[in-house]
């Protein structure tokens, strides 16, 4: 099993020691200790996925990488600075079907974004927004509004504002958990497409080995009680369905959560055949 090498060459993100947990304040005693010292580095460009038990603390990861939530100890780095807010560097895409404007056309969305970080004049908005929805093969729906559009079609408009804003990251917390699974698995294969194409940085949360393996360069797996790193495995070989590689990573990783203690019906859904 390849495990991750520390490379220090073009590290965009960088958590050091780093605690989380939602306190409200230091004298709060009834605080949920979540994440405890992670160390991880991801390379710029790459397909970092992150898979764990449920309430493991991955989502409070993409969290806090995205400025939401102030470490308790250690730090994230971003391009070498530490993050403090959020920023237009990284964008978001979640699993709800929802998080789109239900007020707002597809294309209003995406100007609407462009315009409230960006700053950028309307047309140059509408012309940035039209591209980035033929990226993601909705262009015919850019005058729609959410509840008009299928769940498949919510999630490109979704990816497509995040991808419109240009940012170094995109953070994707399940973003495909809630399609059926032909959709789930077109919209891998144009996420991968999309990827290729722009370069972007991805940092993947999922529950499904298959999605991580399949998408990931690299798969973090995190262990719960207590919620830590368990290890950091490099999957960028291993994109082929079926392919023994695939196949070798997918035992491995599985083993892991189990060996965690993964109750048995997070077992069965991490394994889920997409
Ligand atoms: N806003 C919050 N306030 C307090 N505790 C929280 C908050 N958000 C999450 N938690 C707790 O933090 C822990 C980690 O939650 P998180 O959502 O990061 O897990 P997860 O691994 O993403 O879970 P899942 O796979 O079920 O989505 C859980 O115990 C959860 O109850």
């Amino acid at each position: 099993m390849k495990l991750r090498q520390q490379d220090t060459t073009d590290l965009i993100v960088q958590a050091r020691h780093l605690y989380l947990d939602y306190a409200q304040s230091n004298t709060d005693s009834h605080h949920v200790a979540v994440v405890k010292d992670a160390n991880f580095a991801i390379e710029r460009g790459e397909k970092f996925v992150i898979i764990g038990p449920s309430g493991c603390g991955k989502t409070t990861l993409l969290k806090a990488i995205g400025g939401f939530l102030t470490p308790l100890q250690g730090d994230i780095l971003l391009d070498g600075k530490p993050v403090h807010k959020p920023g237009p560097d990284r964008a978001f895409v979640f699993q709800d079907f929802e998080q789109l404007f239900a007020w707002r056309t597809v294309l209003d969305n995406i100007v609407y974004a462009l315009q409230v970080t960006k700053r950028i004049p309307k047309q140059e908005a509408i012309s940035k927004a039209r591209s980035y929805l033929e990226l993601v093969q909705v262009a015919h729906a850019a005058d729609k509004y959410p509840y008009q559009l299928s769940g498949g079609m919510k999630q490109r408009a979704a990816l497509a504002r995040a991808l419109a804003l240009e940012p170094a990251i995109l953070l994707m917390d399940e973003p495909f958990g809630a399609l059926d699974a032909i959709t789930r698995n077109q919209l891998q294969l144009e996420l991968n497409d999309i990827w290729q194409r722009t370069g972007v940085t991805i940092v993947l949360v999922t529950h499904s080995i298959q999605e991580a393996v399949f998408l990931g360069t690299h798969v973090m797996v995190m262990s719960s009680s207590p919620a830590m790193i368990r290890e950091i495995v490099d999957t960028s070989h291993a994109e082929e369905f079926g392919s023994k590689e695939f196949d070798d990573i997918s035992k491995h990783l599985r083993s892991q959560l189990i060996h965690h203690e993964t109750r048995s019906e997070e077992i069965a859904q991490l394994s889920a055949v997409e």
